[in-house]
């Protein structure tokens, strides 16, 4: 008879041998990714997780890919094998020629989907294909070129508040809760018709997206993904997080119920998303149609990919204009040809596309400081890439941001802000939509991509048509992932009025 105290010691013994043939045996000795050359791991607990949490958001994936060559495998959680991609062939392979055959992984969202819901951005196979054909119409170039005007007062207003700052006598600003406002009202009004007027009063979801956004990723984030029981606990982090993502469903569930009543009422307004939207879903046949449901989630994939991603990128513009002077003088050049009265500021949507060197200061800044440093896969079949067996269920990183500095790609400039790049012909020759790829490719790709980028432009127009923006002695900022590519501790800037 085995007595209990036995069992437990079989038991404590069988786990401990789980653990090292998981974190040890089977990365090391038995699968086929330990053929694929990549920096030793740092921890059998954390892999090179560490290094990923201490440089900046982008370097240590570059250095790695530079060294090993551009198939190269790290460790995760518990030594988990990740494979870091940066050939163009493979990665068109994965994001455009045959996309469905590669998901995101399952494992790895249950926070994202916590905050996001299951909406354009974590559907899969043919539930997206039926998203994706749906909210198409409501992110056209006519749909687009609308939501300039509406956003104007917006950008007025952080103007306005910029200035009152500076006549208080403040140079040094703090500007990231500004654009972050500014960006989230933006997309309230163009997306919902809602005035979330959260840069002129405090406001309960740019407080939870603010906090949801800013902190530094932390062990819980982590771990939770790959043990989501770690979010049932009685944590303080987890309480937050989960208030935070009560806010967001209630406040998107409110919008949902409004805009669906005013249809049935026949009072819908036709200048938003969430409306246009709602319009093409009454059109079509019910196994087509998306659910109340799907609708919320929607609004909350808006407001996390519509917010964040833009609002960091214009962070990151006026970061590297504050370092770049010569740069920031001959794109305010630009601007005071196109906009002579500063006080009559009212672009259009063609005038804003025919500003060419704002364009290429703002393709310099997403090759640079992409948002996405890397778009996460796992495939839903064994592969091949290169001389390296690929087994199902392999977690696979599109090496977007080092695609973006690779110097056999762009030069010896690679790691430069050099704007003026993107003038030289030759350079569309050498490069593709497969190097250069802030909002990927093929059926995934980034569905907001024009939305995004006229945000940004009549923002930065605004800014820098308005404002110098110049370093702060001493105040260093790096780029860290929270949960995309932030300046960290936040954007301060020395700033201060255009006079003429
Ligand atoms: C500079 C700003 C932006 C950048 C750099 C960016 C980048 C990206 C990237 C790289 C993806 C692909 C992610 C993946 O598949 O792993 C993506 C997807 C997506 N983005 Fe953006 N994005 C930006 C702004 C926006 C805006 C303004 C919206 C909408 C309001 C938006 C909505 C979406 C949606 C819905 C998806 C999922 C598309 C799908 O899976 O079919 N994004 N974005």
């Amino acid at each position: 008879m085995i007595d209990s105290i036995s069992l437990v010691g079989f038991l404590v013994l069988g786990i401990i041998g789980w653990i090292t043939y998981k974190i040890y045996i089977w990365p090391n000795y038995i699968s086929p990714l330990r053929k694929i050359p990549g920096p030793p791991s740092e921890n059998p607990f954390f892999g090179n997780i560490k290094t990923f949490m201490k440089e900046e958001s982008g370097e240590p994936q570059l250095r790695w890919i530079k060294k090993y060559g551009n198939i190269i495998k790290v460790h995760g959680i518990f030594n988990e094998p990740i494979v870091f991609v940066a050939d163009p062939k493979i990665i068109q392979d994965i994001s455009v020629t045959r996309a469905y055959d590669f998901i995101k992984p399952p494992g790895l969202l249950a926070d994202s989907i916590a905050v996001a819901g299951r909406g354009l951005i974590y559907a899969e196979g043919d539930d997206h294909k039926r998203q994706r054909k749906m909210i198409n119409p409501a992110f056209t170039h006519s749909k687009i070129k609308e939501m300039v005007p509406r956003s104007i007062p917006i950008v007025m207003t952080l103007k306005g508040l910029i200035e009152d700052k500076i006549n208080r006598g403040e140079s040094n600003i703090n500007l990231t809760p500004y654009i972050s406002e500014a960006t989230l009202d933006i997309i309230g009004l163009v997306g919902f018709n809602c005035e979330f007027n959260s840069l002129k009063s405090p406001n309960e979801l740019a407080e939870a997206y603010d906090s949801l956004m800013c902190s530094p990723v932390n062990a819980i984030n982590i771990i939770s993904n790959y043990a989501p029981f770690v979010r049932k606990l009685p944590l303080e982090v987890n309480k937050k997080f989960r208030k935070e993502c009560s806010i967001i469903d209630r406040e998107s569930k409110k919008l949902v119920e409004e805009r669906c009543k005013e249809a049935e009422n026949g009072e819908l307004k036709k200048n938003d998303l969430l409306s246009i939207i709602i319009n093409t879903n009454r059109t079509l046949p019910i196994e087509e149609k998306i659910s109340k449901e799907e609708l919320k989630y929607q609004i909350k994939t808006f407001l996390v990919a519509g917010h964040e991603s833009t609002s960091v990128s214009i962070c990151w513009a006026l970061y590297y204009l504050s370092q770049n002077l010569h740069e920031q003088d001959l794109l305010r050049e630009e601007l005071v040809k196109a906009f002579p009265d500063k006080s009559k500021f009212n672009p259009t949507f063609d005038e804003l596309n025919s500003l060419e060197y704002l364009n290429c200061v703002i393709k310099e800044t997403l090759r640079l400081a992409s948002p996405a440093t890397s778009a996460r896969r796992t495939n839903t079949k064994d592969e091949v890439f290169g001389d390296y067996y690929i087994p199902k269920d392999t977690i696979i990183m599109m090496a977007i941001s080092v695609l973006h500095r690779l110097p056999e790609i762009w030069g010896s400039t690679a790691d430069n802000f050099v704007p003026k790049r993107w003038l030289d012909p030759s350079l569309a020759k050498n490069t593709s939509n497969l190097i250069y790829l802030p909002f990927l490719n093929g059926p995934r790709s980034c569905i907001g991509n024009k939305l995004a980028l006229t945000k940004i432009k009549i923002l930065l127009c605004m800014l820098i048509r308005n404002f110098v923006f110049k370093p702060i002695e001493g105040f260093h900022i790096r780029k860290r992932i929270i949960p995309v590519t932030k300046p960290d501790p936040y954007l301060g800037l020395d700033v201060s009025v255009v006079e003429s």
